[in-house]
């Protein structure tokens, strides 16, 4: 057991406590950092302990109330650093926020591209079982081609996950009993 894998899960369920997905059943939130280093670790074979560890925190400061100053003083300067990179300032609208991953992917750490690729491929895989409530199918659509943009911008550190991502955007995804190319 690696203790420091359970004090970033316990740290990121703590400070994502009350929170939930979009999802119609409103999945616990915590559920989606956790899978995000389930990929990392069980699909890609990534064993690097800060990089899962950025994972499991990868939206607290994101989402919660959480500093980076925090994040340094428990996880040390490498995690915070990762974390760092996976994380948009919201300070800023949306749409530039959105242009901007795209602009900074090709030139993040490894490690950051590592958990960037495993965050869309969640997001990515729950958009095709259900739509979070209330978005459109051009908002879906949209949200495909734009995570592939990202995405592409994070290849050349971990073939699995280049492959995983293929698949998904060659696939479909089920919108209200239809289905649709991921990728039209
Ligand atoms: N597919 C899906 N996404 C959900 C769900 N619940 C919450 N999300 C989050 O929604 C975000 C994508 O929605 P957007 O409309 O693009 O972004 P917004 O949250 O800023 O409005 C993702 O945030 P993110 O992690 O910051 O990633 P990203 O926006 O950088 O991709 C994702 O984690 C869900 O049930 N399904
Ligand atoms: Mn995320």
């Amino acid at each position: 057991m690696d203790t420091h894998l359970l004090q970033a899960t316990h740290f990121a369920a703590i400070k994502h406590a009350g929170q939930r997905r979009k999802d119609p059943q409103q999945t616990p939130y915590i559920n989606h950092p956790i899978a995000v280093a389930h990929v990392l670790w069980k699909e890609a074979g990534v064993q690097d302990v800060p990089t899962l560890q950025a994972a499991l925190l990868h939206d607290t400061v994101e989402d919660t109330d959480t500093s980076f100053e925090e994040i340094g003083s428990e996880f040390g300067p490498l995690v915070r650093q990762i974390v760092f990179e996976c994380t948009d300032d919201k300070s800023l609208p949306k749409e530039e926020r959105k242009r901007l991953q795209i602009v900074n992917a090709p030139h993040k750490s490894n490690q950051a591209k590592l958990v960037k690729m495993a965050d869309k491929i969640h997001n990515l895989r729950d958009l095709q079982k259900t739509p979070p409530e209330g978005w459109t199918l051009p908002r879906v659509q949209t949200y495909f081609a734009w995570a592939r943009q990202v995405t592409d911008g994070c290849r050349g550190v971990n073939p699995q996950l280049e492959a995983i991502l293929e698949g998904i955007y060659a696939g479909e995804f089920e919108y209200e009993g239809m289905k649709y190319r991921c990728i039209a």
